[in-house]
């Protein structure tokens, strides 16, 4: 099947070292829906794996992290497309949960929901810990430039890593290749 997994902060929407704390502060990058609309409109399933240890933090609730994800949904809906799975790992750093990026458990969860293969997937991030979850599991790491996404760059990337500008320049890649 045609899964691509994305981050959400960074990739989606803008992100913020201040977390981001609420619907209002919840704000899609230029392209990032649209992208996501055509990507589904063109038979891709879009599934998402997102840390958001902002809750184990104490900065906003799951009630406020499903209202983002509401508007995210409600966004590509508008442009004619769909939004799937959206896995986050709500712990802290200290937790030592299966579930936080670099740890491969989010996409594991996104796999088996979909019975789809890993190692067939793109997973998006701008983060050095997104790149590493998909290595973990061989699925296709992939960077943007956007969010964190350029201070990431200066790091060490798994070999393989692709690099894109942004959501909307993977969309185009994988829909018309
Ligand atoms: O990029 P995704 O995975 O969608 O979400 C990242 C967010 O949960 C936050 O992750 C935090 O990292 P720590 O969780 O504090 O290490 C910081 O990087 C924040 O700036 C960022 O907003
Ligand atoms: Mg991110
Ligand atoms: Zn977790």
């Amino acid at each position: 099947m045609k899964l691509l997994i994305l981050d959400r902060d960074g990739v989606i929407n803008y992100d913020s070292d201040a977390y981001i704390k609420s619907v209002e502060e919840w704000i899609p990058l230029p392209g990032a829906i649209e992208a996501i609309a055509q990507l589904s409109k063109a038979g891709w399933t879009v599934a998402i794996a997102t840390n958001q240890s902002g809750i184990a933090r104490g900065y906003y609730d799951v009630a406020t992290l499903d209202a983002m994800h509401a508007r995210l949904r409600a966004l590509v809906a508008e442009q004619g497309g769909e939004v799937g799975l959206i896995v986050y790992c709500p712990h802290g750093p200290d937790e030592g949960c299966a579930c936080r990026k670099p740890k491969p458990g989010m996409l594991q969860t996104i796999a088996t929901h979909y019975g789809a293969d890993l190692a067939q997937c793109w997973f998006v991030g701008d983060s050095l810990g997104d790149l590493q979850a998909a290595q973990a599991v061989d699925s296709q790491p992939v960077l943007v430039k956007t969010g964190k996404g350029l201070q990431t760059l200066a790091k060490s990337l798994p070999v393989n890593t692709l690099i894109f500008d942004d959501l909307a320049a993977v969309a185009a890649e994988l829909i018309h290749k």
